[in-house]
């Protein structure tokens, strides 16, 4: 569905990206692992079009208006249009009119803020409007960085629930370990600008490991596809 190819990216004299490269397949759900600074925001941005790569490209048929949803890691809302303007704003810029964001809005738990302001809710609220924004037009393939930051436990619940229940290929930057065995099949792990290792739960988890135990090593000791997939 999506081909990333040879991404490189500096700012000013650091590199952050020295070619990242990797293929996104139908249904796949994929946890994007990395420390602090790996450059997995800086990837998203560049697959997003937000920002440029130095060297590479993106190569899609999708059309990102409206078979693509991107919840970045800072909320981009406004703050003075109620949750159903902002709603309704979005809607029209994928070029959608449907009733589907009823489905959704209900679904993260935002139903009775409709009329409230956006700059009235709460930094977890604003985050699961910021994630309604992302997927509301039910897209295709949707890209979402650290979406649980800031969300109360009943929201992270729900919030896991619902991607269960979904069916939308997805790319998630996530440091909630207690759920990627649970919901993830592939995992990518950028680090000091590369991807280390990009291999399925299943692998791991037939190499005796969970995910974070395969993490952890693999960002201490290198590349370790190889030996998940020797056993
Ligand atoms: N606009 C920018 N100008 C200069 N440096 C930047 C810019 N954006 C990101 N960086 C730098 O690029 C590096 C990667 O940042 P990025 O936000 O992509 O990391 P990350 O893996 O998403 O980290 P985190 O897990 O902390 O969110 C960091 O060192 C950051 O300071």
């Amino acid at each position: 569905m999506l081909k990333v190819k040879n991404i490189h990216k500096d700012f000013k004299n650091s590199k952050v990206l020295k070619g990242v490269s990797f293929n996104i397949e139908k249904n796949d759900n994929i946890a994007l692992l990395g420390s602090n600074g790996a450059g997995k925001s800086t990837l998203i941005k560049i697959i997003s079009g937000e920002i440029k790569s130095d060297i590479g490209y993106i190569e899609t048929s999708l059309d990102f208006r409206s078979e693509v949803g991107i919840m970045p890691q800072d909320d981009i809302l406004i703050g003075d249009l109620t949750v159903s303007e902002i709603i309704s704003l979005k809607l029209s810029m994928c070029g959608e009119n449907n009733n589907n964001y009823k489905y959704w809005i209900k679904k993260v738990g935002l139903e009775k803020y409709s009329n409230s302001f956006v700059e009235s809710l709460s930094g977890g609220q604003k985050r699961r409007l910021s994630l309604l924004m992302s997927i509301l037009n039910s897209p295709k393939m949707i890209f979402l960085d650290e979406p649980t930051t800031g969300m109360d436990l009943a929201a992270v619940d729900n919030f896991w629930g619902l991607m269960k229940k979904s069916d939308f290929t997805s790319v998630i930057i996530t440091h909630d370990f207690n759920q990627i065995d649970n919901f993830f099949d592939r995992i990518l792990i950028l680090n000091e600008g590369l991807i280390i290792s990009d291999t399925t739960v299943a692998k791991i988890h037939n190499s005796g490991k969970n995910v974070e135990e395969f993490y952890r090593q693999a960002v201490q000791g290198g590349n370790l596809n190889d030996k998940v997939n020797s056993n």
